[in-house]
Order: structure tokens, then sequence, then C-alpha cells
């Protein structure tokens, strides 16, 4: 439903854009200035049809032939006014007279693209304003265009700190809250990871901040080399340089992943480092017996089971890679498919199995979850969870992993993981099947990854984007008796 605009607030001072210093110009009208109508168009879906910027992007910028420097500034507008949303929303509620919330849904975008060229980029303050306002012309009207002007002309009174000193609460009175607007994310989820972290809610939260700032940072594209397929010393003679902690993993510092050769034929791909470290730590615990059997519980769409697949050729295993939906599971297919090992495919419920008790030396269940370990690589992520995101999903998870143990046989190992530091959704999960099982004891999961600092919680496991440059992916091992 469209609503009016509403009017810009008086400016509470003015001053000088301290963040705007030389930069790109624009260039003219929304149809001449094709990295901003590009990141405007993705920052509508991704409001107003939960579109995800990290895949509609990559495709409108193709369908345009939008390129280069083009290009790349669209790419920085899109993530950048996403991320910094949380702060440049509280910046424009002082700006305008009435609830950013009632603000219509096609001028919010311009309002926080606005925002952000003014607040975090070096484009010069009026080539901000008036590329936006141009752009606003073109996509809702002239009238509507007026009232985004008055709204930026207010936000360039102030830089982003002084903003800042004026729209979050002192961080004596209120540290979730002060984090929360400065680092532009929830307060409920800086309250989650800090307590993830082990940091008092009202105390200093200095590694929380480090998180926080973490996740407004362009991250690496991690990669891994298919085992068997290519190595890591050929992506580093394609610009990616080898990481720190997986034998399979590279970083492209920059460009495209999709133009690596080995990418394209579909012998690398694009996988968390720490998403590759989860498979290896299933892969490194020691069992005795035969080692033949592998089952990938929740496998689409196929990071791990892409992994799993090709050491399983190495070792002599199969690999069994189940997946609920049907059009995961052909992304599943497509991922495991050409790998050194045996692989099978198919599209099954994991808390009602196909196969019988007992029967695979290991197991991997990677759990549906609410991401949150994912939050610099998904910049909108953070503004769709809720707390009922997380909680829904717990007995799920439970399920999971209590049919994973059920599936393994005595001596084997079960690898329970999230894309999640939350509490709720790994040692919570994992400590209470434990609690309701007699037959489950936990293998030190620090153990299998050795060499990576700081990365024990317990006898569990938790990568974090500012210790180790990856996601923020929870390990349990456990073994049945
Ligand atoms: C976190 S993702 C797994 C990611 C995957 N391991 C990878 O590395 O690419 C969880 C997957 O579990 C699937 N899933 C959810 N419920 C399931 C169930 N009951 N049985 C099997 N798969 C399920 C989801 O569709 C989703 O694809």
């Amino acid at each position: 439903m469209t609503q009016r605009s509403g009017s810009p607030k008086r400016s509470p001072r003015s001053g000088t854009h301290g963040g705007a210093s030389g930069g790109a110009a624009p260039t003219s009208a929304g149809g001449g200035d094709p990295a901003r109508r590009a990141a405007y168009d993705v920052l509508c879906a991704v409001l107003r049809r939960d579109a995800y910027a990290n895949l509609l992007l990559p495709s409108v910028l193709r369908d345009r032939g939008v390129s280069g420097r083009d290009a790349a500034l669209a790419t920085e507008l899109t993530y950048g006014t996403l991320r910094g949303q949380g702060s440049y929303d509280a910046v424009l509620d002082v700006c305008i007279d009435r609830s950013l919330a009632s603000v219509d849904a096609e001028v919010v975008p311009l309002l926080r693209l606005g925002a952000h060229q003014l607040l975090a980029t070096k484009i010069p303050p009026h080539a901000a304003v008036s590329a936006t306002v141009q752009l606003s012309r073109t996509v809702v009207g002239r009238h509507r265009s007026r009232f985004v002007n008055a709204v930026l002309r207010k936000v360039a009174a102030r830089d982003l700190e002084q903003w800042l000193a004026v729209v979050s609460p002192p961080r004596s009175e209120d540290p979730l809250g002060s984090l929360a607007v400065r680092h532009s994310h929830p307060r409920w989820i800086v309250a989650a990871l800090a307590e993830a972290l082990g940091e008092a809610p009202d105390g200093e939260l200095r590694e929380t901040e480090q998180l926080l700032t973490t996740h407004n940072e362009r991250p690496l594209v991690p990669l891994v080399a298919k085992p068997g397929r290519a190595t890591v010393e050929e992506l580093s003679h394609s610009g990616a340089v080898p990481a720190a902690y997986s034998p399979y993993a590279a970083y492209l510092p920059e460009g495209d992943p999709a133009a690596l050769p080995e990418v394209h034929q579909r012998r690398a791909a694009v996988q968390d480092e720490a998403s590759q470290l989860a498979a290896l730590a299933v892969l490194r615990t020691p069992i005795e017996g035969r080692d033949a059997h592998w089952l990938d519980a929740c496998a689409g769409p196929g990071g791990k089971a892409g992994l799993l697949a090709g050491i399983a050729g190495e070792r002599g295993a199969r690999l069994l890679a189940a997946e609920m939906r049907p059009a995961r599971a052909g992304l599943l297919a497509g991922a495991v498919e050409g790998s050194a090992g045996e692989a099978q495919v198919v599209v099954a419920d994991s808390t009602r199995p196909a196969w019988r008790n007992d029967t695979f030396d290991r197991v991997l269940v990677d759990v549906p979850c609410s991401g949150l370990g994912a939050l610099r690589r998904r910049p909108e992520s953070r503004w769709r969870r809720t707390e009922a995101t997380v909680t829904e999903l717990v007995p799920l998870q439970r399920e999971l992993l209590e049919r994973a143990l059920d599936a393994v046989r005595p001596g084997g190992v079960v690898g329970y993981a999230t894309c999640s530091p939350h509490l709720g959704e790994t040692r919570g999960v994992v400590d209470a099947v434990r609690g309701e099982r007699d037959d489950v004891t936990a293998v030190r999961a620090a153990d299998q990854l050795t060499g990576v600092a700081d990365v024990a919680a317990g006898e569990y496991a938790q990568f974090w984007p500012h210790r180790h440059g990856t996601d923020a992916i929870f390990v349990a091992l456990l073994r049945k008796h």
C-alpha cells in the first residue's frame, strides 16, 4: 500500500560531512546511473520480496550489462546499505517528522542508499544527494523526490560519528543497545553473540564489538579445491591465496570466482573454510574397525558432501547424501558429480530415516539453522531473523541429531554442525540430546582441529569470523558406544 512520504524534521544542527572526500562522481539520472539503479532495484526486492542480495545482484548486473566500475559501485552500495541499515535507520528516524516505518516502501531504500553514500563512502555529499534525488525522480516521481532531497540534506549535516553520538544510547548505560546502533545489528543478535562469546551483557563487550565490526567488512571469497579434482596449488596459480587451516581452502582476494577455470569446470567451488573443517573434523575423529559407510544427513546444497565424497574416494568409503528438498537435492547431485568417491544422493527426511539404525561409521548432520554465523556474507539476513527463528528450529535440530545418533554404529562418530554460534541451537541442542541418552560421549572437537587457535568451546568447537576469518561454524563430535 502506498502512503504519503511525510516531511523532514528540521535539522538538529548543521555541520560538515567529515566522511566525504573525493571518490566517484555520479553519472546522470536513474537510467544513466546504472550502478545506483541496480542497487536501488535490489534493495527494493530485498525489502519487498525477501530477495537475497548475493543471488539477485549478480543477475541484475549481468542482465543489464553493468560491469567494471559501475558493477563495483553497485555492489558496494547494495551491500554497504544493507549492512549499515540499522545505523542509517536510526539517523533517518531523527530526520523525518514521523517514523521511518510509515514511509513508502519504494522511498525507504532511496533514503537508506542516500544515507549510506553520505555517511560511509567517499562520494562528495553534494554528489551523493543529487545522484540519489535524480534516481528518485525516475523511480518514485518528482513529488516524492523532493522529500528524499529534504531528508538527505538533513542527514548530510553530520558525519557518521557525529550522528552515532546523537542516535545511539550511551555505552555506559546500555552497552548492548549502543553496540546494536553503532554496528548496525538487531539488539537481540548482539545479546546472543555476546552470550556465545561468554561476555556479560552489561560489561565492556570488547570481543563482541570486534565480531560486529568484522560482520560489516567485506569478506574474502573462500574456495575449496575438490579432493582428487583440483589442488590449492592450482588455485594459487589462478590468484587465490592458500588458507591457514584447511588443506583444501584458498582465498580469492578480488574478482569473480566464477571466472576461475577450476570453479568454471566445477573442480573447485566457493565454500567457507570452517565449513570444510567441520566436515574434516568428522573424518579426522579416530574410530575403531570399519570405516566405509558415511552419511551426510542434511546434505543440500552439497558443499560439505562434495568434500566428503572426494575424500571418500581416497579412503575407499561410500557416501550417502540425504536431502529433504528435491530442488536442493538437485544441487547436491551436481556438487558430488564427478567426485573421486562413490556418492549416492537420496531425497529423504532424515527424521524418518530410510536406513537402519547402527548402519554408518561416520555421520555428519549439518542441521538447518538461523544462519547467524554467516552474517558477513548475507548482508540482509540480520534484519530477517528473529529470536523465534532460533526457537522454532530447535525441536527439528534435536530430532535430526537423535536420528543421526541412531544411524551411526556403536564406535562410530556423529558430527553435529551449525552455521550459527547461537547457544540455543549449538550447545543447547547437543547438551539436551546427550542428557537424554546414555550411549554417547563427546570427543574433544578442538583436538581434531589442530592448529586452529581459540576454537575450543568446552568439548565442542566454535569458529568465529573475527578470530579465524571464517563463518561462525559450530561443531560437536559425539561417539556412540
Ligand atoms: C545447513 S543446510 C546443509 C548445508 C550442507 N551440509 C552444505 O554443506 O552444503 C541444511 C539442509 O538440511 C535440509 N533439511 C532440513 N530438514 C531436513 C530433514 N528432515 N531431512 C533431510 N534434510 C533436511 C535443508 O533443506 C537444508 O538443505
